[in-house]
C-alpha cells in the first residue's frame, strides 16, 4: 500500500484494488486466511521466505491455536469462537472537536507449534488448561492512532485500507463480503456528527458510546492493566508510579479537553462527575489565537516554549520589591495575578510578545485547572489524581505546572499523576464496551508493548498514521537517506530540569522544539499475550525488579547507547549475511539501522519516552527491531558451526569429567559453565578475542584462566547443598529449572554437562531457553536436536532426554509415543517465552510457569539473565547465579571488579 499520506492522490478505490491484491495475495502464500504479521498490518506483502513466526519476542504460545483447530484433546480449551467475532468491528474511536483518536485491534498471528516434545513436556509437567480462563480472550494487538478532525477523510481512508470497519472474519478473508450491518463504537460529540459520513463512505453504523463512560472504562483498564502507565512530572523529572490495583480506588479523573470534567472514580463502571471547569483546553486555544494569531494549538504550545510570563503576569516580587512574601510561603516568582501588569504597562497587545502571552495564558490555564482539581480531591477525601485528555499532550511544562498547584495548595498530601495514553481514554472505553471481547480483566503481565518504526517522523513531527507495509518503512528511510536528511528521533524535548522550579520559572529555551503530542512513538502498540504469567517462584512479585542496570541516570543511558551504536554495524553486516547477503537483506539491513538508531536517539533525548527504561528494554527493542525489518536470525549460522564444534569435543569432556571425584566435578563443571559463558556475541570484547583462535582454543584458555576464589563465589555454600559436609548427605533437588544462555559451548560444554550432573544425582532437570533468537543464544526449538546430538555419546543424557520425550525419534519407534522410561527421572526443555538476552521473570510463558511449580532449585546464567536482570532477584526456591562479566564498566559497577571475572551467587532458600 502506498503511503496514504505521502500521495494524497490515493483514494479509496485505489486503495481497495491494492488491498484486495494483497489480500490474495498473501491467501495463497499462507495457504489459510492470514493473520496480522509483525508489522501488525493486513496488507503487507508476504515474506520473502514464507511464513515465519516473528511476531514479537513474547510469542503466544498455544492459545489461538487452540481456538481455530479446536483442540478436542483438553477439556476446557482457551478458544477464540469465530462466531463471536465475526459479527463486531475491533475499532472504537472518540471523535473530538480537533482529534479523532483510534483503538483498534488486530489478531496474533498463530505461533504455536504443537510439536510432539511439547505435547509430551506438558504431559509431563501436567499442564492443562485448568489454570486458564473458561471463556475466550483474543490474542493480539491494540494500536493506538490519531488523526486530526479536519481530515478525517485520511481517517477514514485508513480505516478503508485496513478493513477495519468489516467484522473479523471479513477482514481476514477477502472472499467473504463486508457485512453491511457493522457497528463500530464511538464516543465524543463527532460520533453523532460524523455519522452519516460514516454510513455514506464505509456503510457502518456509529454505536454511540456515553463519553464519561467511556473515560472512566478506559482510564481503569490503563491503570490496572499496563505497568508504567501512570507518572509523575515535578520540576522537569517523569516517574513513573506503580499503583496496587486493591488501592487504585477511589481516585479522581481530570479530563482537560476542550472544558474540563472532574470525575470521581470509586470502581469499574462506578463514577459521579463531581464537577469541571469551563476554563480548558479550548479557552487556552480559543484565546490565544485571538491573542496571538497562531494557526494551530501544537504552534502555540511550541510558542509558549520560548516565552517569559514574567512580562505580562504581575509576580509576587512586583508587589514586594523583588522580595519573596515568605510568611505566606510565596516566592518571589509566584504569580500574583495572571496578565495582571497589562493593567498598569502603557501597551498594547502588539507591544507583547506572542511567545510571552502563550506562556502566561498557558501557566494561567494550567494552574487553574490544577488547583480546582485538588480543592475536589480535598471536598471528597481523595488522595490521587490523575489528567488526562489531549490538553496535556505529553508537555513538560504544563504537567509541571499542574502538578506545582496540586503539590502547592495541598502541602504535598495530594499527588498530581499523568497517563501515558492520556489521549486514548475515551476510544480504550468505547473499545471496551464491545461485549465479550474478553479483555476486561487482563492483567499486566498479559500485555506487552511495543514501539514498531510505526509512522513516518521527522523535523519532529510526525506525518500520518502509522506506516504498517514493510517495503513501506524501508523506502521511507531509503528516502530521507537519499536527500541527505538525518531522521530525527521524533520529537526531542528539554532535558529534565528545563522546565522550571516549583513550575514557576521561565521555561529555558531549547531551539523551540516541543516534546509534544506528536509523538506517536510514546505509545506503542499493546500486544495481548494471554498466556504469559508471572513466574511463580519470584519471592515477591510485586517487588521485582528485573533490571539491575536502570537507565534513566543520564551517563548510564549514555554509556549503553555509545555501546549499542558501536555494535550497530557489525550487528547489521550479520543479520544481511544470515539472509544470504541479498539486495533486499541488505536494504532491510539498512533501514533496521536507521530504526534502531533512531529509537536510541529518541531515546537519549527522554529516557522515559517509552515507559521505565532499563537495559533489558534497550536490547530487547534491538531484538524487536530486526524482527520487525523480517530479520529472523542474525546468529544463525554462527551458532550451527559452533554447536558442531563443541559437540565434537563433549564426549572427551565427559570422560574426562567422569575420571573425576564428585567434588572435583562439581568445582569443574561450574567452572565450565563460568568458562564457556565466554562465549557471548554480543559482547564487544569477547567478539575482539574470536578473531584470535578457535573455539576450543578459546574455551580451553578460558577455563585455565578461571582462578578461584571467584569475584563473587559460593561455591563452597552450594557444594555443601548439593555434596554435604561429612557422613551427611543431603537429598538431591526434586526438579532444577536451567535457564540457559548462549548456543555452542556454552550450553554444550558448559550448561549440559551441569544438566547431566543434577541428573545423574536424581534431579529432573528443565533447561529454560528463548522462544525466539536474541543474538547467539540458543532457543528452545533448537536445544532438542542439540540434546539429542550429545546423547548419543552419554547414556544418562540419552536415558533423561528419553524419558522427558526429547528424542522424538526414539519415541516414534515406540507405540504411543511417549515411554515411561523409570530409570531415569526426565530432562525436559520449555521455552520461555521471550526473544530478549535478559529475562523479565513477570512475563513468562505458561510452560515455564508450570514446570517451575515443582522446581527447587533454578540456575540462571549469563550475563544477560543473571546480571543485567534479576541479578538481585528472590526466589522461593534454591537459586544459582552464574555468569562471566564481559564488560569491563559492569564489572566494576556490579561487582568492583575487572572484564572476565565471574559471578557464582548461591542464594539458598532461608
Ligand atoms: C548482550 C549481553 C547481555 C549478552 O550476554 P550473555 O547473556 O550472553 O552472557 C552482553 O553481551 C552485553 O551486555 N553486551 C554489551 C556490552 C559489551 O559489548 O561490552
Ligand atoms: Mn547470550
Amino acid at each position: 500500500m502506498a503511503g496514504l499520506t505521502e500521495d494524497p492522490e490515493l483514494g479509496i478505490n485505489d486503495i481497495k484494488e491494492e488491498t484486495e491484491r494483497n489480500n490474495k495475495h498473501i491467501d495463497k502464500v499462507v495457504g489459510v486466511v492470514a493473520e496480522e504479521s509483525v508489522l501488525g498490518e493486513r496488507d503487507m506483502a508476504p515474506p520473502a521466505g514464507g511464513l515465519i513466526h516473528r511476531s514479537s519476542s513474547r510469542p503466544q504460545l498455544d492459545l489461538s491455536k487452540a481456538a481455530i483447530q479446536g483442540n478436542f484433546e483438553e477439556r476446557n480449551p482457551t478458544i477464540l469462537l469465530p462466531n463471536q467475532s465475526d459479527d463486531i468491528s475491533h475499532l472504537a474511536l472518540d471523535i473530538g472537536g480537533s482529534l479523532i483518536k483510534l483503538v483498534y485491534f488486530s489478531r496474533h498471528e498463530d505461533q504455536s507449534i504443537n510439536d510432539k516434545r511439547k505435547k509430551t513436556v506438558k504431559e509431563r509437567l501436567g499442564i492443562s488448561n485448568g489454570n486458564r480462563r473458561s471463556y475466550p480472550i483474543l490474542g493480539g494487538r491494540l494500536h493506538f492512532v490519531k488523526f486530526e478532525t479536519s481530515k478525517i477523510n485520511h481517517c477514514l481512508d485508513f480505516i478503508y485500507s485496513k478493513q477495519l470497519h468489516r467484522g473479523m472474519d471479513a477482514r481476514w478473508n477477502s472472499e467473504l463480503p463486508a457485512n453491511e450491518n457493522t457497528v463500530i463504537k464511538a464516543t465524543g460529540g463527532g460520533a453523532y456528527k460524523f455519522a452519516d459520513l460514516f454510513k455514506e463512505r464505509l456503510g457502518v453504523s456509529l454505536d454511540k458510546e456515553d463519553e464519561m463512560n467511556c473515560l472512566v472504562a478506559g482510564a481503569n483498564f490503563l491503570l490496572k492493566a499496563i505497568r508504567h502507565e501512570a507518572f509523575t512530572h515535578m520540576e522537569g523529572q517523569k516517574e513513573f508510579v506503580q499503583i496496587d490495583h486493591n488501592e487504585l480506588f477511589p481516585y479522581l479523573l481530570v479530563n482537560i479537553g476542550s472544558g474540563v470534567s472532574m470525575i470521581k472514580v470509586d470502581g469499574d463502571g462506578k463514577f459521579q462527575r463531581v464537577s469541571g471547569t469551563n476554563v480548558g483546553g479550548g479557552t487556552y486555544w480559543g484565546l490565544g489565537r485571538l491573542l496571538t494569531k497562531c494557526k494551530s494549538f501544537d504552534d502555540l504550545l511550541e510558542l509558549s516554549q520560548r516565552g517569559n510570563n514574567g512580562t505580562i503576569d504581575m509576580l509576587v516580587g512586583d508587589i514586594y520589591g523583588g522580595m519573596d512574601y515568605s510568611k505566606i510561603g510565596l516566592s518571589a516568582s509566584t504569580i500574583a495575578s495572571s496578565f495582571g501588569k497589562a493593567i498598569s504597562d502603557n501597551k498594547e497587545l502588539e507591544d507583547y510578545r506572542p511567545e510571552d502571552i502563550s506562556l502566561s495564558l498557558l501557566r494561567m490555564i494550567s494552574y487553574n485547572i490544577g488547583q480546582i482539581s485538588y480543592l475536589n480531591a480535598l471536598l471528597f477525601g481523595i488522595k490521587r489524581i490523575f489528567f488526562g485528555g489531549f490538553f496535556i499532550r505529553g508537555h513538560a511544562y504544563t504537567m509541571d505546572t499542574i502538578s506545582f498547584a496540586v503539590h502547592f495548595w495541598s502541602k504535598g498530601e495530594a499527588q498530581a499523576m499523568f497517563l501515558r495514553h492520556e489521549g486514548f481514554l475515551g476510544a480504550l472505553g468505547a473499545f471496551m464496551s464491545y461485549e465479550k471481547h474478553g479483555l476486561d480483566d487482563l492483567m499486566a503481565h498479559q500485555l506487552v508493548e511495543r514501539f514498531p518504526m510505526g509512522a513516518p517522523y521527522t523535523g519532529g513531527k510526525i506525518h500520518g498514521p502509522p506506516l504498517g507495509d514493510l517495503n513501506e518503512k524501508i523506502s521511507w528511510m531509503e528516502k530521507f537517506l537519499q536527500k541527505g536528511t538525518e531522521i530525527t528521533a521524533p520529537v526531542p524535548m528539554a532535558p529534565p530540569g528545563t522546565t522550571g522550579l516549583g513550575g514557576f520559572e521561565v521555561p529555558s529555551s531549547k531551539g523551540g522544539i516541543l516534546r509534544s503530542d506528536a509523538s506517536a512513538l510514546n505509545v506503542g502498540v499493546l500486544h495481548l499475550v494471554p498466556s504469559l504469567e508471572v513466574f511463580p517462584l519470584l519471592a515477591d512479585p510485586k517487588t521485582y525488579e528485573p533490571n539491575t542496570i536502570d537507565l534513566s541516570d543520564h551517563s548510564e543511558f549514555e554509556y549503553w547507547f555509545t555501546v549499542l551504536s558501536e555494535h550497530l554495524q557489525d550487528l547489521v553486516d550479520k543479520a544481511v549475511a544470515s539472509e544470504g547477503g541479498t539486495d533486499d537483506a541488505k536494504r532491510r539491513g539498512d533501514a533496521f539501522a536507521r530504526a534502531f538508531s533512531a529509537h536510541l536517539a529518541r531515546l537519549l533525548e527522554e529516557p522515559a519516552a517509552y515507559g521505565k527504561l532499563g537495559l533489558a528494554n534497550l536490547l530487547e527493542l534491538r531484538e524487536e527491531c530486526l524482527r520487525e525489518f523480517q530479520f529472523v536470525d542474525a546468529y544463525r549460522s554462527i551458532k550451527q558451526r559452533e554447536n558442531e564444534a563443541s559437540l565434537a569435543v563433549l564426549p572427551d569432556l565427559l570422560i574426562e569429567l567422569d575420571s573425576m571425584s564428585e567434588e572435583t566435578r562439581l568445582l569443574t563443571l561450574i567452572e565450565g559453565v563460568l568458562a564457556a559463558n565466554i562465549f557471548d556475541w554480543g559482547a564487544r570484547a569477547c567478539v575482539d578475542l574470536y578473531h584470535k583462535g578457535t573455539i576450543i582454543e578459546i574455551y580451553r584458555m578460558s577455563r585455565n584462566k578461571m582462578q578461584r576464589p571467584w569475584r563473587v563465589d559460593d561455591f563452597d555454600v552450594f557444594k555443601e547443598r548439593m555434596l554435604g559436609s561429612g557422613d551427611k548427605k543431603p537429598p538431591p533437588h526434586r526438579r532444577a529449572l536451567l535457564f540457559v544462555d548462549n548456543a555452542g559451548a556454552d550450553v554444550v560444554l558448559g550448561m549440559l554437562p551441569l544438566a547431566r550432573e543434577l541428573l545423574r544425582r536424581g534431579t529432573e532437570v528443565v533447561l529454560v531457553a528463548n522462544s525466539l533468537p536474541a543474538l547467539n543464544d540458543v532457543t528452545a526449538m533448537e536445544l532438542p536436536e542439540i540434546v539429542a546430538e550429545a546423547a548419543k555419546h552419554c547414556d544418562i543424557l540419552r536415558r533423561a532426554a528419553e524419558a522427558g520425550g526429547l528424542l522424538v525419534d526414539a519415541m516414534i519407534n515406540t507405540l504411543d509415543g511417549y515411554k515411561e522410561n523409570s530409570s531415569s527421572v526426565p530432562l525436559m526443555v520449555v521455552e520461555n517465552g521471550c526473544g530478549s538476552p535478559c529475562i523479565d521473570l513477570r512475563q513468562v510463558s505458561s510452560e515455564l510457569a508450570a514446570a517451575a511449580k515443582d522446581a527447587d532449585l533454578i540456575i540462571l546464567e549469563g550475563m544477560g539473565r543473571a546480571l543485567h536482570t534479576n541479578f538481585n532477584a528472590q526466589f522461593k526456591c534454591d537459586a544459582l547465579k552464574l555468569a562471566m562479566v564481559k564488560n569491563q564498566r559492569l564489572a566494576e559497577k556490579l561487582i568492583n571488579g575487572n572484564i572476565y571475572d565471574c559471578v557464582c551467587r548461591y542464594e539458598p532458600l532461608r
